[in-house]
């Protein structure tokens, strides 16, 4: 994906007119796992929004596997893009079962009848990949979503969000409302599902160790601008201090 010289303005005209991306561009190679941190209020969220297309972009582009995909509406870009949100509701059907919700999921690329998930090798097939999240959830297929815990609902929400191998997953602090022991569980799962099938994925994310532990690639969002832009050895030799320093210059 190539971001290039974008713009977003709130309140634009009035007194409170508010530049929050300005003129960002960014080139995220296939296979960066790129961890996104910054102060409250830098813009993190915006540029994830308008990369998903929940909120226009004033001016710039957005080039997605060819296309420039910086007009086109949220439906469009889907079928490229899936995202995890801070709140694990907002990911999964509370009143579906977790068979039902990775039915969903499926049929964002395929055509799954909901009556027809019950066939054996697709039965076996959640099983086993339910099992890879180590959350128990490979016995639980007909539990309706809403009885599962936060971080088992976390953890479907991202298997859901990349059972059609999206070509880029956006992740929004989506450990953040999970308790340490439990983030940590959900960070392990989301790097290894992540490098399992190779995703190309930006991470919000307020905790730094995290940022420094997981990814190749580390942006720091600074009052709207890329700041900091490290990979590889420079990002492995970075430390938390270093990022502090950053954030109160
Ligand atoms: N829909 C909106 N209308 C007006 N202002 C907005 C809107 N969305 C965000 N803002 C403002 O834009 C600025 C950037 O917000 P954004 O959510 O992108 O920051 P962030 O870096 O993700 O912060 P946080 O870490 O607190 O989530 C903030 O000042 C916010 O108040």
């Amino acid at each position: 994906m190539v971001v290039k010289n974008l713009q977003k303005v709130f309140f634009p005209g009035t007194e409170n007119e508010k530049h929050i991306l300005k003129n960002v561009s960014l080139k995220v190679y296939d296979g960066d796992f790129i961890s996104v941190i910054g102060n409250n209020g830098a813009g993190k969220s915006t540029l994830l929004n308008t990369i998903a297309g929940t909120l226009s972009a004033d001016a710039g582009e957005i080039n997605l596997e060819h296309h420039n995909v910086v007009k086109k509406p949220v439906s469009y870009r889907a079928r490229w893009m899936s995202r995890v949100f801070q709140d694990p509701k907002m990911g999964t059907a509370g009143d579906l079962s977790v068979a039902e919700n990775l039915v969903l999921a499926q049929s964002h690329t395929q055509t799954i009848s909901l009556r027809r998930y019950k066939k054996v090798d697709q039965w076996n097939r959640y099983r086993k990949l339910l099992k890879t999240l180590n959350m128990g959830l490979e016995d639980r297929l007909e539990t309706q979503v809403k009885y599962l815990s936060g971080g088992q609902r976390q953890a479907l929400s991202l298997l859901m969000a990349t059972l059609s191998k999206p070509k880029l997953l956006l992740l929004d602090e989506h450990t953040a409302a999970l308790d340490p022991k439990t983030s940590s569980d959900v960070m392990n799962i989301t790097q290894e599902i992540v490098t399992r099938e190779g995703l190309t994925t930006m991470m919000i994310t307020h905790k730094m160790s995290d940022a420094l532990k997981y990814g190749n690639r580390l942006i720091m969002v600074q009052d709207g601008q890329i700041k900091l832009d490290v990979k590889g050895e420079e990002k492995h030799n970075l430390h938390a201090e270093d990022l502090v320093k950053l954030f109160q210059e």
